[in-house]
């Protein structure tokens, strides 16, 4: 299994470490642009090998996308995070181009990869590498919903003064910071509903918290966050790699799914061998339905501002 990461900055190296030390692939590719860059950092990581226990051997590499030949899995980190008190959306400018030429290079060498899109703004960008790219639908993945998720169940977690692992929950909708959807009345504690243990005011203060978790760490650390989001993304390669049909919410390309269509945006979907092997719809509220179409509308804005005749 030949993982191809690319942007071996703050993100693609995390989620290089987290797929090398869960050892389920034989290759994980770094490349960046900056030379040396890529190579340094798989170099520091293979020098943790020995005190990791793990087997994958990670290689650098500046652009040289050979190297990516036949990967089975490409994610794509490269890019420019926000700055505190930026959007993503602010990114697009640089980051659309970006993206499109990395998603060509990858698929020129690797026609069979499964692509996961990281780099903001994710919606978009994981539309873009589906309006400029050939590769069918279900083998292009962004990732947000599953580090939202993290996020919500983390903040859960802190209200209830419990593990992480006793809570169960699921963020839905765009990744952004007004889009995202928690689905806070679907959340449990070992199978009980939140609203058991917790207030109105409180879970309501909960779903705040998670919307804003991205800008609330730009805030604190001066640039985005790496650790949950390299997890996060290690989490969806290791489903897609051991095909292990885990349900995240991942933002696929929706054709009248949830009533959408002509976006990408985040929903539960299945994860296997074959990338997205089926989009879950489940039955949401009128209020949920409705935050789900503003959520959409606010992505398909952020579409409209792409060029894709260039
Ligand atoms: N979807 C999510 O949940 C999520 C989470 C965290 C970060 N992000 C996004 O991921 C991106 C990366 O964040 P980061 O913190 O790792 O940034 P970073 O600056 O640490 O790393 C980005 C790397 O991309 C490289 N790069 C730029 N252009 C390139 C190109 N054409 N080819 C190869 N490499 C190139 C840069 O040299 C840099 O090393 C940002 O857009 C950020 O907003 C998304
Ligand atoms: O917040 C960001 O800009 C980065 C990422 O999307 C995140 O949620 O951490």
């Amino acid at each position: 299994m030949k993982v191809t990461i690319v942007g071996a900055g703050a993100v693609g190296a995390s989620c290089a470490e987290y797929v090398a030390i869960k050892n389920f692939a034989s290759e994980v590719v770094l490349i960046d642009i900056k030379e040396d860059y890529a190579e340094g950092k798989a170099m520091d990581l293979m020098q943790t090998a020995s005190l990791m226990g793990f087997d994958t051997k990670i290689t650098g590499s500046t652009n040289d996308y050979t190297k990516t030949a036949n990967s089975d899995i490409a994610v794509i980190t490269s890019g420019i995070p926000r700055k505190p008190g930026m959007t993503r959306e602010e990114l697009i400018g640089i980051n659309a181009d970006i993206v499109k030429s990395v998603a060509s290079s990858l698929i020129e060498h690797s026609p069979n990869v499964t692509i996961i899109v990281v780099s903001n703004p994710m919606d978009t960008m994981t539309y873009l590498v589906h309006k400029t790219t050939n590769l069918p639908k279900n083998r292009i993945i962004g990732m947000g919903g599953a580090l939202d998720s993290a996020r919500f169940k983390y903040r859960i977690s802190e209200a209830l003064e419990c593990p992480a692992s006793d809570v169960d929950g699921m963020v839905i909708g765009g990744h952004s910071d007004t889009g995202m959807v928690p689905l806070a009345r679907l959340a449990t504690r070992n199978s009980v509903p939140i609203s058991a243990f917790l207030s109105e005011e409180r879970i309501s203060q909960i779903t705040e918290d998670t919307k804003v978790g991205g800008a609330t760490l730009t805030k604190m650390l001066g640039t985005s966050a790496w650790y949950a989001p390299g997890a996060a993304v290690s989490s969806l390669v290791q489903a897609i790699a051991c095909d292990q049909k885990k349900m995240f919410p991942c933002s696929a390309l929706l054709e009248g799914e949830y009533g959408l269509n002509d976006l990408c945006i985040g929903v539960p979907v299945i994860l296997g061998k074959d990338g997205i092997e089926k989009i879950v719809e489940i039955e949401l509220t009128d209020a949920e339905k409705a935050k789900m179409k503003e959520s959409s509308e606010g992505v398909s804005k952020t579409n409209g501002l792409l060029d894709l005749k260039k």
